[in-house]
């Protein structure tokens, strides 16, 4: 990417290798490399997709940061890491940006692994604010000399989420030197919601006060009169200012954590001399930037939810190039029309998810029935343990979380719906490995974490027909479900009427004795295609089922391969670890089979991000890899089973 034409079109940037480059420019000639990062940002992502308008809008933020801190001795910490690209081509990244999200090449979250100035996991929400301040407090702990300043930086919904309001109320108690960065631009992924984002927008409202407040402090600052007494001095004049102008305590300063703005995101001067002027200030701080989300891209700025992440697009016209056409639908797409088709029929049934509207089309609910849909913004455990409540005075909650947020709500799964046994629906979109956004996204846990779950039921359709017989199962049944399906389109259409299934029954698709594959979910369709190939090539007949139900285990199918006495293979898109193979392989056990068995899944490590295609290759559970376990499988039989001399 460093040729000659990118010198000549990003002049500014491509002389930053790193952000002491950016340090040695004069102030005024921020804003052109916040322009440079922004072309570069909007020609690199037209054709190498990722999460776009968050990015865009932190723009200013970002240059302001690298400019004002001593990173990477001074920490940021990004909150989820969706708005860090910016930066990435700041801190040695940008000749490889253009791999970001694929196999091999940059992850599209800060990753402590990739770079020094990712200072921790990102991925999640809401976890920065508890991060950056054990990381203050273990500095002030190891008494670092020069005083090193940790910054969180967390959007609007983020700072709503359960965790960041624990870390608030743990950072108040503290002297340590932490600054909190509020990137406010009024979206989460769809609208935000909830009272703190109408706080937040009063917040905006007051902010004459607040100027006033800050440029009040400010004076005293510079003429050294910080002193007790001259913190005593601003105490008294914010208390009868805010009488004064506002109708509202600061919630934040109600919390004893000193609360700065808002200001305009967007004006670089402004930000670079707030940071200078508030960043060696002791204690808990908070820094108000009001931003726009897709700033410096017209189609962006006005739909900032399009634009989230919106895929390869062409530049001049912003139009999104869509891939779907003529092609099945989506699984989330089925979920969602499925829902309304059952909640038409049945109007106990309700929606619930946790800020993920239209990322698990939840929306189609809305649409049609919004009082009985909830989105209850970035609080997976509320959302848990709220659908608890429902389910408990009669409704039926359907609470489509992703799998691997829906790791947050764990205990909520535990104590505040399966202890009752509510009926609760669990529906875990983008389980399995959900491809380009990596390890911390991967929906790999669900089947360990939940199988340890005593009365829970847990399912996966192998298509979209079963996608539908299991809501519609679900609709019926007394008890706690989760049912779990991938991210993205499904090979095909739905083509057959829903029906009702039984519970804990799987299905076998094809007999044989020579070796029995168990598996779950659409790799069943990978199962099949190796498995013709096997029969072809080697001769032999294999047999396999689609257990359907991960818990409770069809018995039956389980005693029928135990009698088989064949090697037995099991596959699902999950961690091996407590998933399906190891439900066969303790079943196995307990009815005192020796048969061998091979677990597929994924392997006891994180993995990394890649294309699905290329995920299940490297784990060894597509087509080609459970070919080659059958093959090895059967080799080893034949030779087990070869007298010796
Ligand atoms: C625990 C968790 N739940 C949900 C998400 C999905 N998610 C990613 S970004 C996002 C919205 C974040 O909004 P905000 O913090 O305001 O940042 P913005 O996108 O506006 O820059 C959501 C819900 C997540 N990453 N983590
Ligand atoms: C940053 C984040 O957590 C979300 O934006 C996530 O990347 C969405 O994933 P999908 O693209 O699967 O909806
Ligand atoms: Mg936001």
């Amino acid at each position: 990417m460093e040729n000659e034409t990118v010198k000549a079109d990003y002049p500014l940037l491509s002389g930053i290798d790193s952000p002491a480059d950016l340090r040695r420019l004069p102030v005024d000639e921020l804003p052109k490399v916040c322009a440079e990062l922004r072309s570069f940002l909007i020609n690199s992502l037209a054709s190498h997709p990722g999460h776009f308008a968050s990015s865009m809008g932190a723009v200013e933020l970002t240059v302001a940061l690298h400019y004002v801190f001593n990173t990477p001795y001074d920490r940021i910490v990004w909150d989820v890491g969706h708005q860090a690209y910016g930066h990435k081509l700041l801190t040695g990244r940008r000749d490889r940006f253009e791999t970001n999200r694929t196999l091999g090449g940059l992850s599209g979250f800060p990753n402590p692994k990739e770079s020094e100035y990712d200072t921790f996991t990102a991925g999640h929400a809401s976890n920065s604010i508890s991060a950056a301040l054990g990381m203050a407090v273990a500095s002030s702990l190891r008494k670092d000399v020069p005083p090193r300043h940790v910054v969180a930086v967390i959007g609007d919904a983020s700072i709503s989420g359960g965790l960041a309001f624990e870390g608030l109320n743990n950072a108040a108690n503290s002297n340590s030197n932490l600054l909190i960065i509020l990137n406010d631009n009024d979206m989460s992924i769809d609208r935000p919601v909830g009272s703190l984002n109408t706080y937040l927008a009063h917040l905006t409202a007051s902010k004459a006060y607040n100027n006033l407040r800050y440029r009040f402090s400010r004076f005293l600052r510079r003429h050294k009169l910080v002193t007790d007494s001259g913190k005593g001095m601003i105490m008294r004049f914010n208390n009868s200012l805010k009488s004064l102008l506002t109708k509202q305590q600061n919630i934040f300063e109600g919390l004893n954590i000193r609360y700065f703005g808002p200001f305009d995101g967007h004006d670089l001067q402004t930000v670079v001399s707030v940071l200078e002027d508030i960043k060696d200030l002791p204690g808990p701080r908070i820094l108000h930037l009001r931003t726009i989300k897709g700033k410096g891209y017209e189609p962006a700025e006005k739909d900032p939810s399009t634009w989230h992440a919106p895929g390869r697009f062409d530049v001049g016209t912003g139009e999104i190039l869509k891939d779907g056409a003529g092609r099945p639908p989506k699984y989330q797409q089925v979920f969602g029309d499925t829902l309304v088709e059952l909640a038409r029929f049945n109007d106990r049934i309700v929606g619930v998810t946790a800020a993920m509207l239209s990322g698990t089309s939840m929306n189609r609910l809305q649409q049609v029935f919004p009082e009985r849909t909830f989105d209850v913004g970035i609080s997976e455990g509320h959302a848990v343990t709220f659908a608890g409540g429902l389910a408990k005075e009669g409704m039926k909650p359907y609470v489509a979380i992703y799998s691997s947020f829906m790791q947050r709500a764990f205990d909520h799964i535990i104590h505040d719906v399966a202890i009752e046994g509510l009926p609760v629906v669990f529906c875990l979109d983008r389980a399995g490995l959900v491809g380009e956004d990596g390890a911390t996204h991967h929906g790999v846990f669900d089947l360990s974490y939940l199988r340890a779950i005593p009365g829970m039921t847990i399912a996966s359709p192998r298509n979209l027909d079963y996608l539908r017989h299991l809501m519609l199962t679900a609709q019926d049944f007394d008890g706690p479900i989760a049912i779990r399906y991938p991210r993205g389109r499904a090979e095909e259409s739905v083509k057959e009427p829903m029906r009702t299934l039984p519970i804990g029954k799987g299905e076998k698709l094809r007999d044989g004795n020579d070796i029995a594959v168990l598996s779950t979910g659409p790799i069943t369709s990978e199962v099949t295609e190796a498995i013709k190939r096997a029969e072809k090539e080697l001769d032999i007949r294999v047999a396999h089922y689609d257990m359907i139900f991960v818990k409770p285990l069809d018995a039956e199918i389980v005693s029928e391969i135990a009698e088989k006495g064949c090697p037995v293979i099991t596959v699902e898109d999950g961690i091996s670890e407590g998933g399906l193979g190891s439900a066969v392989t303790e079943m196995l056990s307990d009815l005192g089979s020796a048969q061998h068995i091979r677990r597929l899944g994924v392997p006891d490590r994180f993995i990394s991000q890649g294309t699905p295609a290329q995920l299940h290759h490297l784990c060894g559970f597509d087509a080609d890899g459970i070919f080659q376990a059958i093959k090895e499988s059967y080799i080893k039989t034949q030779t087990d089973s070869t007298p010796t001399e």
